[in-house]
């Protein structure tokens, strides 16, 4: 079929969120054969984690789009320098949990983003064990099966009897009693999770553009912002470090306004 002409980023997006049911799918049947499941020796498998469902989902997207959408880019490397429409996809974000069937492993998530000029325009993320559709396109509101997202409200600390570890990073970065630290995995799924309210704050460097692109929007859609690690400037996406936040405090509050829920597994 055609590309449609009266609002072409809806269709690619309604057709996202289908390809990303269909990946969902595969992905879950993989669970079932060793073989699907097992990291493969790419070029970049030092760093990348990377399983032939990883490499099935990814083809299965790309052909796809091309069939659907022959103008579009999909990318896993890039937030196209151009004007040109591009996907950037992650098939399985959270490869290693899906690898490893950690005990619990319903954090992986297939996720699509769709930049324009540098910007992200819409975002989805499916968590097939769950059967969550996060889905976001920008000023439009975001939504988890169809249901609307919005961040947490809280600002003040929560009466906790936790504190944050003494891991030196999160404390320069974040400067903050925490109420709990979770890493256990795929980014756009945490990101997610501060869109819907469930924690205050994810935060990760070493991260990849496709990892974050998708949940980006879902984020800012919620109510959501984004910003570097410094916590000063706006995000880049391409940076490899995110803070996904309900709020930004200012610098007076910073130090004692979030209750941060922390993802950290690359310093
Ligand atoms: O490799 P992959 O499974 O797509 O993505 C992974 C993320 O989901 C994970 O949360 C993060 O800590 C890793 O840096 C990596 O980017
Ligand atoms: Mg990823």
């Amino acid at each position: 079929m055609a590309e449609q002409s009266h609002d072409p980023w809806q269709s690619a997006m309604d057709h996202a969120v289908a390809v990303a049911r269909k990946a969902g799918e595969m992905v879950r049947a993989a669970l079932q054969v060793q073989d699907k499941c097992s990291p493969v020796q790419t070029k970049t498998s030092a760093v990348d984690l990377v399983t032939e469902t990883d490499q099935e989902v990814e083809r299965l997207i790309i052909q796809s789009v091309k069939s659907k959408f022959p103008s579009h880019s999909v990318v896993r490397r890039a937030l196209c320098a151009h004007y040109c429409p591009t996907w950037i996809i992650d098939p399985i974000d959270g490869t290693t949990n899906f690898s490893f069937v950690v005990e619990g492993t319903r954090l992986w998530a297939c996720a699509s983003g769709f930049a324009v000029n540098q910007q992200v325009e819409w975002g989805v993320v499916y968590s097939a064990i769950e059967d969550k559709m996060y889905t976001a396109r920008r000023g439009r509101g975001a939504f988890c099966n169809g249901r609307p997202l919005q961040v947490s409200p809280q600002t003040g600390q929560r009466e906790s009897p936790y504190r944050c570890p003494t891991d030196s990073s999160l404390r320069k970065v974040l400067s903050l009693p925490v109420h709990g630290v979770r890493g256990a995995g795929s980014a756009a799924l945490n990101m997610c999770a501060v869109a819907a309210g469930f924690v205050e704050v994810y935060y990760e460097t070493g991260i990849h553009v496709w990892d974050v692109a998708a949940a980006s929007v879902i984020v800012t859609e919620a109510g959501g912002v984004l910003f570097d690690t410094t916590g000063e400037g706006a995000v880049d996406l391409m940076s490899r470090t995110i803070v996904a936040a309900n709020n930004k405090p200012s610098p007076r509050e910073s130090s004692s306004s979030w209750t941060p829920a922390v993802q950290d597994n690359n310093i």
